[in-house]
């Protein structure tokens, strides 16, 4: 507890000037972020959410989306770059004086691991089978559908194609890849709007979804100080997020709630936040946090699992027939992989980067090579169009210019399949993992609500095995979910050349 009281960060810079200073850059660069739009040639201007968010997702049209990713970028990263190194230099300053090397190493220490980066990308290299053949299957229906010469040679896939400003989920292209056309398919927005749910009803929604497990209820303060649509009257940062008063009492949602489907997910993760603030209440305030920052990530989107089946869609009435038959199967396994396969290069990545600049390695000349080579290696997506160390790619993704590590989410995205596996077992359920819903089984919600009570107040491999029944992070259980897909991806690929060389080509296939 003492560790934790005394682990202030970057509030331990000794100079107050350079602290101020510090400060002033970090709220530069947020204004910079939350202020842009991007201008297009016929005289229209978007703003990130809702209009820039919908465009990558719903345009089909490759000029289109490359003039809105480029713009993006010159609007957001591009006028941070400067400020952005000086920022990093103060901020590694700040957290020197409580004998970190770097503001990398400060957050890694959240984890308590001494083997926490081997870890890490050991989970990857078990997962890069998975991803590899996700990524062959769809860049060969990307290619149809524009043309083999807007692909590079080194097999990347454009980043602007994916559905995503920054290519991180690909759930939005699933109309262009989806396997059996003429079975179920999973996409319930349509029907959220045919039944004229309203934000409110899609929160009530997944509350209903904890409660029914026996966990606590949104407290009437909730509803009355949560801000659920994009207002009117004040200008609010769109992006998502809960908030813990540390008052026993207030716990808020902000968020600009779109009726779909993955706003009605991210509903059930935000209110995952407020869930695990509401059971570690009682904790001393030290105690007040996550297991790992990993494990707050991971109860929302643990519960969604189960939301997202067709056959918890069929119960609360969003889907009027499931068909169980393989092809059904395969089109749902592959809207999640799409969501949550797709995503983890990514979540890997950001910090990958991150940590190499704060500790160094990476000078600010180096910035936008070094995210290329990652993006290029790693998620295996190229840029539309020719980058330039003036560019400054990653202050166009939300968590750098907010300064919110991301590794968290990687871990996240491993450990909700350990989380889902050990409910599935506690809520009796013996079928596929990807069939499994836990709602209603309150031997669930006690399982989960016994683990999310302890807060910090246990290193995170305790809090594991209170759960699993053993102490690691494990990729077996995101495996075993998603193995029926993998099987049959694999006899797509068949013949296909899987996978792509670490570097990104300037040159193109020829048509
Ligand atoms: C006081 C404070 O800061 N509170 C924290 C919570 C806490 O630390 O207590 C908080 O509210 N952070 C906001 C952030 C918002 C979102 C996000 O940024 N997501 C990532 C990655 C991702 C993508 C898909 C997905 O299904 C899950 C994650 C992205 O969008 O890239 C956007 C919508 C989803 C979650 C969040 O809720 O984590
Ligand atoms: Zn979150």
């Amino acid at each position: 507890m003492f560790r934790m009281i005394s682990d202030i960060g970057t509030d331990a810079m000794k100079d107050e000037a350079k602290l101020a200073r510090m400060n002033t850059l970090q709220s530069d660069i947020e204004g910079i972020y939350a202020k842009a739009t991007v201008s297009f040639s016929d005289g229209q201007t978007l703003a990130l959410e809702p209009g820039l968010t919908q465009l990558m997702a719903s345009s089909r049209n490759y000029t289109k989306l490359q003039e809105a990713w480029i713009g993006w970028r010159d609007n957001t990263g591009k006028l941070m770059r400067d400020k952005y190194a000086d920022f990093v230099t103060l901020s590694n300053e700040g957290v020197s004086s409580l004998g970190y090397h770097d503001t990398g190493e400060y957050w890694r220490s959240w984890y308590e691991s001494p083997t926490f980066e081997p870890d890490l990308q050991k989970l990857l290299e078990e997962l890069k089978p998975l991803y590899s053949n996700l990524h062959t299957y769809v860049r060969e229906k990307l290619m149809d559908l524009y043309g083999r010469d807007k692909f590079p040679t080194s097999g990347q896939i454009p980043a602007h194609l994916l559905g995503n400003m920054w290519a991180q989920q690909w759930n939005n292209i699933y109309d262009l890849v989806i396997p059996y056309p003429d079975k179920t398919s999973v996409d319930v927005t349509p029907e959220l709007k045919n039944q004229s749910y309203t934000p409110l009803r899609m929160f009530r929604t997944a509350e209903e979804f904890f409660k029914s497990l026996g966990l606590l209820p949104m407290p009437d303060r909730f509803w009355n100080k949560s801000i659920i649509v994009k207002p009117t009257d004040r200008k609010m940062v769109c992006h998502a997020s809960a908030e813990d008063f540390y008052n026993q009492k207030d716990f808020r949602i902000k968020m600009c709630t779109d009726i779909n489907m993955e706003d009605l997910v991210t509903i059930h993760h935000e209110m995952g936040h407020i869930q695990y603030f509401m059971q570690y209440k009682d904790q001393p305030v030290p105690f007040r946090d996550g297991a790992n920052p990993g494990f707050h990530e991971a109860v929302g989107d643990t519960l969604a699992l189960s939301v997202a089946t067709p056959k918890h869609l069929q119960t609360i009435g969003l889907l009027n027939s499931v068909e169980n038959d393989e092809g059904s199967d395969i089109n749902y396994l592959l809207s999640m992989a799409l969501e949550k396969i797709a995503f983890l290069p990514f979540g890997y990545l950001i910090d990958q980067w991150r940590w190499s600049v704060f500790s160094g390695e990476t000078p600010k000349d180096k910035f936008n090579d070094k995210w290329w080579e990652l993006r290029c290696k790693y998620q295996g997506v190229s840029p539309p169009v020719e980058r330039t160390s003036t560019d400054f790619d990653p202050g166009a993704k939300y968590h750098i210019p907010s300064n919110t590590p991301y590794i968290r989410y990687f871990v996240s995205f491993v450990v909700q399949f350990q989380f889902h596996k050990a409910l599935c077992e506690a809520a009796g359920q013996t079928g596929p993992l990807h069939k499994c819903d836990i709602y209603r089984s309150k031997e669930a919600g006690t399982k989960l609500g016994d683990m999310l009570r302890l807060g910090s107040s246990k290193p995170w491999p305790y809090a594991m095995e209170a759960l699993t029944g053993q102490p690691n992070m494990s990729a077996k259980a995101l495996m075993d979910y998603f193995a029926p897909l993998t099987a049959w991806l694999e006899k797509q690929n068949a013949g296909k050349q899987v996978g792509w060389q670490d570097a990104c080509s300037n040159q193109r296939h020829a048509p």
